[in-house]
């Protein structure tokens, strides 16, 4: 893979949207190819027991524990929303260049894709974590002028974490299900991120504390 190789990817499933766009859980699953994490429901409801635990104590939500085990279904309190991978962590930086070189020389990854996206303000670059960007990406975000986002970011908290971006199959209805669970969505509708994809953000102040961008690939 080269630079330009970047493509939001991960095997993108089709979720009916007529499900995806309510409040309606989607813990059931159509066909295997449906199949969100291809596991048994067994082992996903292990899972899910643990994700809840870990939001408990992030979140303080105490009854979190109380309502599930992992012998219940997972369709009783898993709701998909259509999101798929993480598509990449974005890291504000104050000169790419250097970022880039600092990752690749250290990390051993491997930028596969730089671009400039004026609307965003930002100057980017993709890097592969792994030999492919099927294991997500680490996004460095430079500011492209003192009024962007990353400079207010850069500003107030230097380098750093700047967002959590989750892939999902349709941002339309994903967008639609957050907002009916309350949450603000930065844009009514999506706009342009890297390579074309379309993009939207949850309010940081909604998600506790973590900028979430949803991104659907190209
Ligand atoms: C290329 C594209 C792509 O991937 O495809 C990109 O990502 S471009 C990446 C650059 N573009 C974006 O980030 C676009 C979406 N972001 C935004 O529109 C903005 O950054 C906001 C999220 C609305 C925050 O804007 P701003 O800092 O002006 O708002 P504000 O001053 O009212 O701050 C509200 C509160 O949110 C907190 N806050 C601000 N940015 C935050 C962040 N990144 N993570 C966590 N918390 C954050 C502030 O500390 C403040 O908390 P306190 O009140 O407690 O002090």
């Amino acid at each position: 893979m080269s630079p330009g190789d970047y493509r939001p990817t991960g095997r993108l499933i089709g979720v009916g949207r007529r499900r995806l766009a309510g409040t309606e859980d989607v813990g059931r699953v159509d066909s295997a190819a449906d199949r969100p994490f291809g596991r048994e429901a067994a082992g996903r409801a292990g899972e899910v027991a643990r994700t809840a635990w870990s939001a408990e104590r992030l979140f303080g939500q105490t009854n979190a524990m109380a309502e599930i085990s992992p012998d219940k279904p997972a369709a009783d309190y898993v709701t998909d929303i259509g999101i798929r991978r993480i598509d990449h962590v974005g890291v504000a930086v104050a000169d790419l260049d250097k970022a880039i070189d600092f990752y690749q020389q250290t990390f051993g990854m491997r930028c596969v894709h730089t671009e400039t996206n004026t609307e965003q303000g930002v100057r980017e670059a993709m890097l592969a974590v792994g030999p492919t960007t099927e294991g997500g990406c680490l996004q460095l975000l430079a500011p492209l002028t003192p009024e962007s986002t990353i400079a207010k970011f850069l500003d107030r908290n230097g380098p750093g974490v700047q967002q959590v971006a989750y892939t999902v199959t349709d941002i339309d209805a994903a967008c639609a299900a957050l907002r009916e669970r309350g949450l603000r969505l930065l844009y009514d509708t999506p706009r342009r991120g890297t390579a074309d994809s379309r993009i939207n953000f949850v309010h940081p102040k909604d998600a506790g504390g973590v900028l979430v961008e949803l991104v659907q690939p190209a």
